[in-house]
């Protein structure tokens, strides 16, 4: 594992934004990768939207400490026991981010056609405030920021491989999205390591 110490804020205000940028080479991530599309139990997430359930194309699991549901998106999911694998890494991410979770979202991209539209993680479900790490497994892709009230906007470009964490006051100031893109064929698989109550 490698780490990268800059630990600048990439945001201006209102909420940080830090990336560590890629912790693991190349051959490690595509390991992870290609042993997280095989382990983890992918299913289509549901999501409510004026009161309409959609199902989507991107595929999403659920990982935590046993016992536990997470209000998500209008609807509840049960959370799968943690794997070794993902305790592992999870382990490894507390230790750059210098922060504990109990949870992680995965979601899985199969290539440019499928998103995240422009959300903040500011459910009640969550710990105010805490830590988000976003560990990000295949194809590159870019992912926006834009301030609620400024319009400001910012966009980093996430790598195979690469570790951000969003903390502090980011998820009230600031919404993000992840940009769809027809020209990318693969692809890629995210994690969100999150403390929930
Ligand atoms: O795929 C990404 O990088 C973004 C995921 C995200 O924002 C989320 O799971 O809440
Ligand atoms: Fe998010």
């Amino acid at each position: 594992m490698h780490i990268n110490q800059q630990k600048d804020n990439l945001l201006p205000f209102d909420g940080e934004l830090y990336s560590y940028g890629r912790i693991y080479t190349e051959d490690q991530a595509n390991t992870l990768l290609n042993s997280f599309i095989q382990s983890i139990a992918w299913e289509h997430d549901q999501v409510r939207l004026f009161g309409k359930t959609h199902i989507t194309t991107r595929k999403v699991a659920w990982y935590g400490d046993l016992g536990r549901s997470y209000q998500y998106s209008g609807s509840v999911k049960q959370a799968h026991a943690w794997t070794p694998l993902l305790s592992e890494i999870k382990s490894q991410v507390e230790e750059i981010c210098q922060a504990k979770y109990n949870a992680c979202l995965l979601n899985l991209y199969h290539d440019g056609n499928e998103g995240m539209g422009w959300h903040a993680d500011n459910e009640k479900s969550i710990v105010a405030h805490s830590s988000i790490a976003s560990l990000s497994l295949g194809c590159q892709r870019r992912f926006d920021l834009k301030h609620t009230t400024s319009g400001k906007k910012i966009s980093i470009e996430l790598e195979n491989g690469q570790l951000i964490n969003m903390q502090g006051s980011i998820q009230e100031h600031w919404k993000h999205a992840l940009a769809k893109s027809k020209k990318i064929k693969e692809l890629r698989i995210n994690l969100t390591f999150r403390l929930m109550i």
